[in-house]
């Protein structure tokens, strides 16, 4: 019996079809990916596209079950297609070994699908395809984990809360003093050789977020770090010679450690620092792989080996020279290339856990083996087989919701596989959007701009200040706009107005914010059309209207006519991109800024409303843990 006809009997041939037709964007093929995957061509998806930047590691394996041993190296997204395809070779899958943030994923391409599943690990890629989603008006699926805690939830323009609705924890940050001049506890140091050495020497120079000016900080500590970190560019000219690991220990271990004890900073009655000697250490170096015992000459595992000062001499030196030869090969194809900090990467590990325990040695502070620092350095909470597969299967229950037209009725869910009484299940209402969320209170308004001519000043005077009734959205001169966080324009800075829009760095699917002094911004999207129009002096206009028609659908879908028209007839959740949806072209302006009045002054009226909502919410499952944490 074909494998599809129990589930036809299950689901009713009309939510059957519904499924089959619909078209499925899944971010994500790790823990919770693989496990969704799985489950979408099991319960009936056939039009899939998945996309995942990274390749499969031999860590992987222990819970994402699509990958096998001599997968390791390949592709996540690939290696995942493949191996549902061996138990429905009849589903149509896409895959991407890409980030989702590239200009080829923009939002006209993000239309084509009937709503996303997002099963990422972090914050930065959530907020992004929440953006997307909100601009293309699809539905995503939220989902996340954090060992045995996990959640999955939808999302919907103007019906739920999105992801940036409420605000998300801060990651963890460090006083800048405690980190370049007292550290007490081995995160300390830990935090010192990933996010401050490692980023001077191979990295982005910029002083990471995880180390923060403090109210008790004077300057001088700012200031001395910025110094430090200037010493070190100059040590960085001699990246690749016999020198350079010697400049740059003597440097940080020496030097900065001897400036520091010269400084007879209090340190609440601890041992002042001790410097370290590069000439006497290189005749003690040892390689730690030589024995598997600890100093106290116990047998232990290679990672759970807490390495004696010879032995992290060793390392530092070595790693130093290869993340250098990395850097120097890469910065031979690009000038600007940068190395950025992996767990996952052996010689990175190898350089953050040596150069770590030598500050700690420096300072009197607890030693830590490679396991130990890269679980402190790589944030790691350990992953949940379990947890991701109940919260994989929870995604698709969602997705059946959206196709049922059921967001508004669904809940937050949650698990905790720990629970030892009552149920592991949990649920909350779902919030209404909030009135004061910058992301998700904007209206959206597509551009259509030549790439090769267009300047800001054409996207300011032929859009933004236009008048309505000439195709324009009408502002006055009071506006900012931003493009992602860098500001681009305001009234007085327009340096950037005779710029060409790709000389700002703007790229097709560009989402610009137009923040008016008063009332509601604006995100035009940004599409790239060469050449815009026959009229040369047109180089940038609202995307005039369009409603695509049934052969542009069926190429863009890659589905038959067939497939069309019975979505026509069944599907109650995808919807057609009309004139009303996305243009404010033309005679549909007024009737925009009319809905955006009246939003506002329902946006006024809600405001009370809401806040009762995030009352009732707080303290329950929602209060416990958050999003930003999940491993995924
Ligand atoms: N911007 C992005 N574009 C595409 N895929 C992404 C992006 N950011 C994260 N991902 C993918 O999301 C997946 C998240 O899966 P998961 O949390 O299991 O991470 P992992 O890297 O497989 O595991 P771990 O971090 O525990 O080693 C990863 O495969 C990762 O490559
Ligand atoms: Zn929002």
């Amino acid at each position: 019996m074909p494998r599809d006809s129990h589930l036809k009997k299950i689901l009713g041939s009309s939510t059957y079809n519904t499924v089959a037709s619909s078209n499925v964007l899944l971010i994500g093929a790790g823990g919770i990916g693989c496990e969704v995957l799985k489950n979408l061509v099991l319960m009936g998806f056939k039009n899939i596209s998945v996309v995942d930047l990274d390749t499969i590691e031999i860590s992987n394996l222990n819970r994402q079950f699509l990958f096998q041993k001599e997968h390791v190296g390949q592709p996540k997204a690939h290696v995942a297609r493949e191996a549902v395809l061996k138990f429905q070779p009849k589903a149509n899958i896409t895959s991407h070994h890409a980030n989702i943030k590239d200009s080829q994923f923009g939002i006209e391409w993000f239309k084509q699908f009937s709503f996303v599943l997002n099963a990422l690990d972090n914050l930065d890629a959530r907020y992004y395809v929440n953006k997307m989603c909100l601009a293309a008006e699809i539905p995503l699926v939220e989902s996340g984990t954090s060992g045995y805690k996990g959640q999955s939830y939808i999302i919907k323009k103007g019906v739920t809360e999105c992801f940036s609705c409420s605000p998300k924890p801060t990651p963890t940050t460090y006083p800048v003093c405690t980190i370049r001049s007292t550290p007490n506890a081995p995160i300390h140091c830990i935090v010192w050789a990933k996010n401050f050495l490692f980023c001077q020497l191979f990295g982005d120079a910029e002083l990471s977020d995880a180390i923060k000016e403090d109210a008790s900080d004077d300057n001088e500590e700012l200031s001395e770090l910025k110094r430090e970190a200037n010493d070190l560019k100059e040590i960085k000219n001699a990246m690749g010679t016999e020198e350079y690991t010697r400049l740059v220990f003597t440097k940080v271990f020496t030097t900065d450690i001897q400036r520091l004890l010269d400084a007879n900073i209090s340190r609440g009655g601890r041992k002042p620092p001790c410097p370290l000697d590069y000439e006497t250490l290189d005749k003690q170096a040892k390689d730690p792989k030589q024995t598997v015992e600890n100093e106290d000459g116990q047998e232990t595992l290679a990672d759970r080996k807490v390495w004696s000062l010879p032995e992290c001499f060793h390392v530092f030196k070595e790693s130093a020279n290869n993340l250098a030869l990395q850097l120097i090969a890469q910065q031979a194809n690009d000038p600007n290339a940068m190395l950025s900090f992996d767990k996952d990467d052996d010689v990175a590990m190898d350089f953050v856990t040596s150069a770590s325990n030598l500050r700690a040695y420096v300072f009197d502070i607890e030693q830590k083996c490679l396991f130990d620092v890269k679980s402190m350095a790589g944030n790691i909470i350990p992953a949940i087989a379990t947890t991701n597969a109940i919260i994989g299967g929870e995604v698709v229950m969602n997705a059946y919701r959206i196709l049922n037209n059921k967001i508004e009725k669904s809940k937050r869910n949650y698990v905790d596989t720990q629970v030892a009484n009552g149920s592991a299940f949990m649920n909350e209402e779902i919030s209404k959007p909030n009135p004061e969320c910058d992301v998700c209170k904007s209206k959206n308004v597509p551009i259509q701009v030549s790439k090769e001519s267009a300047t800001l000043g054409d996207i300011i005077d032929s859009i933004i200040l236009k008048p309505v009734e000439d195709g324009g959205v009408g502002f006055d001169e009071e506006f900012l706009i931003m493009d992602g966080n860098k500001l681009i324009y305001d009234p007085d800075y327009d340096d950037n107005k005779n710029l060409l829009l790709k000389e700002l760095g703007i790229q097709d699917s560009s989402i610009l914010r137009v923040s008016p002094d008063e009332g509601q911004p604006l995100d035009l999207i940004v599409q790239f059309i060469d050449p815009l129009s026959d009229d040369k002096d047109i180089v940038a206009r609202i995307t005039p209207k369009d409603i695509p028609t049934k052969e542009k659908l069926v190429s863009r879908h890659k589905r038959s006519l067939e497939d069309v028209e019975m979505e026509e007839k069944e599907r109650p959740m995808k919807k057609r991109a009309t004139s009303e949806d996305m243009d404010v072209s033309d005679n549909l302006a007024r009737e925009f800024w009319a809905s955006l009045a009246a939003d506002k002054a329902q946006a006024a009226s809600s405001i009370s409303e809401s806040q009762q909502t995030n009352t009732s919410i707080s303290g329950g499952p929602s209060g416990s843990y958050e999003m930003s944490n999940h491993l995924g």
